[in-house]
């Protein structure tokens, strides 16, 4: 069975039981399967557990009988938010295309029975879901091509860096939102101790507060960092630090690790989150990398005052860095949650507001526009906005308002949200077959030997608007978990 997509690809059947496949991890939305001879990994929607029998026959009936085009629908407008725009804002050399494919019902049944002892507990409120997937590069690995060249285990991070900008119109804490989450998980319980690191300080520009929060990362890793050797899970929060050690040791091929060696590897890792990395330029698409810098540094005076416990400041990033990549789609939102929230609120007292429309209408903006690129779009409108905010007079600017204006906020949050893979192997001495791989892709750590080295950037799908309506409340249960615990 192939089928067409709208997107005018094939959709393949995709067996995954035939061959040789892992289980990688899951967050709430996807589950994550290895496929280690393809060097790809198949990402899986998860959907809601039905829970009360209302909801298990609307389930039922969903699935079972309304289930292809519903379904369809959904993963195609994934895919097609992630083509059209996600993929032109990251740049061709973080991100690649997805492949749709197929995976019967009877496959996805037989799947969830084996991967029930693999699962953590805490993600089985969730079912794995039929029908569409993507195929996509698996970060764990280097491409096959240039393993001639190298020796040695390959060694992946992976780093949820988290929200590391904040609009000046939401700077109303001394706290960032990832260190108030840090009170709502002690409070919960999800963690013992707060973490010291600080998303601000990883995409501050200043190497040593980048440094000191790679530190904090290792120390307390909660959902945030991981290490992988060949694909495997060697490191993560429920893993001893130990093991992060032998890591290390294997990968710098020493026979001794010390505390040092943990120190020269960090260094290493801020080194390369700070590269430059465009070999793969040509698929960039035609968005300009620095239009949303002026705006910013527009709105910094206003707010200069504030005391901060986060420290705010930060130094411009490496252009086409891994972090710069994502800090700049974070940056598109000028307006920031509270504005943001105004307007959906006001948006959606006039019509209820479809959660995903806003898709199809971007993606059609898109294309009417071109060759405009996707970022000046979206900046131009949030330029818009704040002229409006500016203009000050409540809510009557919203009339000529409608949700595209809330799309900059849209593709923040997935940029505060995303998760970033560093994959590295040693070069083999002799340096045969070292033309196989681009020279971008090499770095030289001295005594260390060189490596070969590439950058991935994943879960860059779409988010529904009421996730704004989402942010509010959380933020305002953020706030009063750090005021019930700090004072
Ligand atoms: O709201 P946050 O900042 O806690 O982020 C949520 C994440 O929590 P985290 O703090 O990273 O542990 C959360 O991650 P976990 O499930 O905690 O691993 C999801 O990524 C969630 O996104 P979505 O609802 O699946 O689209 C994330 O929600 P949104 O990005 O939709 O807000
Ligand atoms: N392209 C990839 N290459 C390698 N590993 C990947 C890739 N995509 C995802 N993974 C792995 O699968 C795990 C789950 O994927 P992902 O974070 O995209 O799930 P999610 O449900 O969308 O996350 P969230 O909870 O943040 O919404 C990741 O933590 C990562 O270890």
């Amino acid at each position: 069975m192939y089928l067409k997509s709208n997107l005018n690809q094939t959709v393949v059947p995709l067996s995954i039981l035939n061959q040789e496949w892992t289980y990688r991890g899951e967050g709430n939305a996807n589950l994550v399967l290895s496929l280690p001879n393809l060097r790809k990994i198949v990402k899986i929607r998860k959907t809601e557990k039905p829970v009360t029998l209302v909801q298990f026959l609307t389930e039922w009936l969903f699935r079972y009988v309304l289930w292809t085009d519903k379904i369809d629908a959904y993963s195609e407008r994934d895919l097609m938010f992630y083509s059209d725009l996600m993929v032109h804002l990251i740049g061709g050399s973080f991100v690649s295309p997805a492949v749709p494919v197929i995976i019967t019902k009877k496959e996805i049944y037989d799947l969830s029975i084996i991967l029930k002892s693999e699962r953590p507990e805490c993600r089985k409120n969730k079912n794995i879901q039929f029908g569409r997937a993507s195929l996509l590069p698996d970060y764990a690995f280097l491409p096959k091509e240039w393993d001639s060249a190298l020796t040695g285990p390959t060694l992946a991070i992976e780093i949820k860096p988290k929200q590391g900008w904040v609009p000046f119109y939401d700077r109303q804490c001394e706290k960032c939102p990832f260190c108030l989450n840090q009170y709502v998980k002690l409070k919960n319980g999800s963690i013992k101790n707060i973490s010291g690191y600080c998303p601000l300080d990883l995409f501050s520009g200043s190497k040593t507060r980048m440094i000191n929060a790679l530190h904090c990362l290792l120390n307390n890793p909660q959902n945030n960092f991981r290490a992988f050797k060949d694909g495997i899970c060697v490191y993560d929060e429920c893993s001893p630090f130990e093991n992060m050690y032998k890591v290390v040791k294997e990968i710098f091929q020493q026979n001794q690790t010390t505390k040092n060696s943990l120190d020269v590897f960090i260094n290493m890792l801020c080194e390369l989150l700070l590269k430059p990395h465009c070999y793969n330029q040509k698929d960039f698409g035609n968005c300009d990398i620095t239009i949303n810098n002026v705006e910013h540094s527009l709105l910094i005076k206003e707010d200069s005052k504030i005391s901060t416990k986060c420290d705010f400041t930060h130094h411009d990033l490496p252009s086409f860095c891994v972090l710069e990549r994502i800090l700049a789609l974070q940056m598109i939102d000028l307006a920031g949650l509270k504005n943001n929230f105004l307007l959906y609120k006001y948006l959606n007292s006039k019509r209820t507001l479809d959660n995903w429309e806003y898709i199809d209408k971007i993606c059609k903006l898109i294309s009417t526009n071109k060759p405009k690129c996707p970022k000046r779009i979206l900046m131009d409108y949030e330029r818009k906005f704040v002229e409006m905010i500016g203009k000050g007079d409540g809510e009557c600017y919203f009339d000529e308002m409608d949700e595209i204006y809330l799309v900059p906020y849209i593709v923040a949050s997935i940029a505060n949200d995303c998760s970033l893979m560093v994959t590295m192997r040693k070069v083999k001495k002799e340096r045969q077959g070292i033309e196989n791989i681009p020279e971008d892709c090499i770095f030289d750590f001295g005594d260390n030997g060189q490596f070969a080295v590439n950058f991935g950037i994943f879960d860059l799908y779409p988010k529904p608007l009421s996730v704004i309506q989402k942010h509010k409340t959380r933020n305002e249960r953020r706030q009063s978990a750090y005021r019930q615990i700090t004072s």
